[in-house]
């Protein structure tokens, strides 16, 4: 069924009555133990940490409050992004829906950064290269050796890889790298899916994530440098029959689809969108604020979920803004920054149940309309 919709053409005009065919969610997931530690994580399997299962609820919460509903959820073969999937259809009650489950869909593969905790790779090797490991289109980060245990590489988990006795698995990717096959699978898998008329939601991870993106909406190679995603915000794409996406009035910047419960207000986006992406950004880059701001607390939207956890407050994520790193050119060999694999640390898994909070029942309604 075509829907009725606001949104401006790919020319910028505001078109209020065109309509779109299809329509398909994104969300990133809750924080996990290493989002929470600012640690480089990749495919390394970081557990959803109880913050990160709230940081889900608030993302189905949203998702309800528009009634969706989906019929699949394409998710990687990581555990922060899968127990998302799971969060989010419990709070919609469609807990009936399949997860699908693929390596296509992991988070880039960080090589020599895993583990290794974010600011202090700023500190060592300065914001700029940092920012060029994290969020160019061509560049990847340092190779990790085969021999460390957090090369995937020597999980079994991912020993169907394997090839010709060599596994397959990358030592680091950049994001064309992983765009090789995360579009592989939008191409082979999901747009099908899609096509055939199923609701798709694609709960993944920042990067891979960014990569699909960069497919699907022909964000330039300079223009995604600039592209974050805030976690476990459902950002929504609609797409015209030959699956282009239609520009939404209140598209994220850089993007033709908008985040869930994000007013169009001047191109500003939401205050607390506006947030988390600079929490993030602090977290990272900012070297005069010492506060991990992953432990202080997350800007959430739903105000009914504060009852949850932590109410949030903007001064929380206080500290000078602006700031940056040292100096950007990294030069040397990786290994000889004398910062050794032993400082990866071990992933911290939590033995805690999931569904803490069991608020889904009863709760869905329908999206009015259909997809
Ligand atoms: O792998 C990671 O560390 C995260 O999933 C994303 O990290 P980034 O925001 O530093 O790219």
């Amino acid at each position: 069924m075509m829907m009725s919709v606001e949104l401006e053409t790919a020319a910028g005009e505001v078109d209020a009555q065109q309509t779109h065919a299809y329509e398909v969610v994104f969300v990133r997931h809750g924080q996990s133990t290493w989002n929470k530690a600012n640690r480089f994580i990749g495919w390394t399997d970081a557990e959803l940490t109880e913050e990160g299962e709230i940081e889900a609820r608030v993302a189905g919460q949203l998702l309800l409050s528009q009634e969706f509903e989906f019929d699949v959820i394409y998710t990687s073969m990581l555990k922060r992004a899968i127990k998302t999937a799971w969060v989010v259809l419990d709070e919609l009650n469609q807990q009936h829906v399949p997860v699908t489950t693929d390596w296509h869909l992991n988070e880039r593969c960080y090589g020599a950064l895993v583990g290794r905790e974010k600011k202090e790779c700023v500190r060592s090797f300065g914001a700029e290269q940092v920012k060029i490991w994290r969020r160019s289109w061509d560049i990847p980060p340092p190779p990790i050796d085969k021999s460390s245990k957090l090369w995937p590489g020597n999980n079994p988990r991912y020993k169907f890889l394997m090839q010709d006795g060599e596994s397959q698995v990358p030592l680091h990717e950049s994001l064309k790298d992983v765009m090789s096959r995360s579009s592989a699978y939008w191409d082979e898998v999901i747009a099908p899916a899609i096509r055939s008329g199923k609701r798709v939601c694609v709960c993944g991870h920042e990067n891979n994530l960014r990569s699909l993106l960069k497919y699907i909406d022909g964000i330039s190679n300079a223009d995604i440098m600039h592209v974050e995603l805030p976690r476990a915000v459902p950002l929504v794409y609609h797409l015209d029959e030959d699956l282009r996406p239609m520009r939404l009035a209140n598209s994220a910047e850089h993007l033709s689809g908008g985040y869930v419960g994000d007013p169009e207000e001047d191109g500003t986006p939401h205050p607390k969108i506006a947030a988390i992406q600079e929490r993030d950004r602090k977290n990272v880059y900012d070297l005069s604020v010492s506060t991990n701001l992953e432990e202080v607390g997350t800007p959430r939207f739903a105000a009914k979920l504060d009852e949850l956890g932590r109410p949030w407050d903007v001064d929380d994520f206080g500290g000078p803004a602006g700031g940056g790193g040292g100096e950007g050119d990294f030069t040397g060999s990786f290994l000889e920054t004398g910062v050794g694999e032993e400082s990866c640390g071990t992933p911290e898994i939590s033995s805690k149940p999931l569904f803490l909070y069991n608020r889904g029942a009863g709760k869905t309604k329908g999206r009015g309309g259909g997809r």
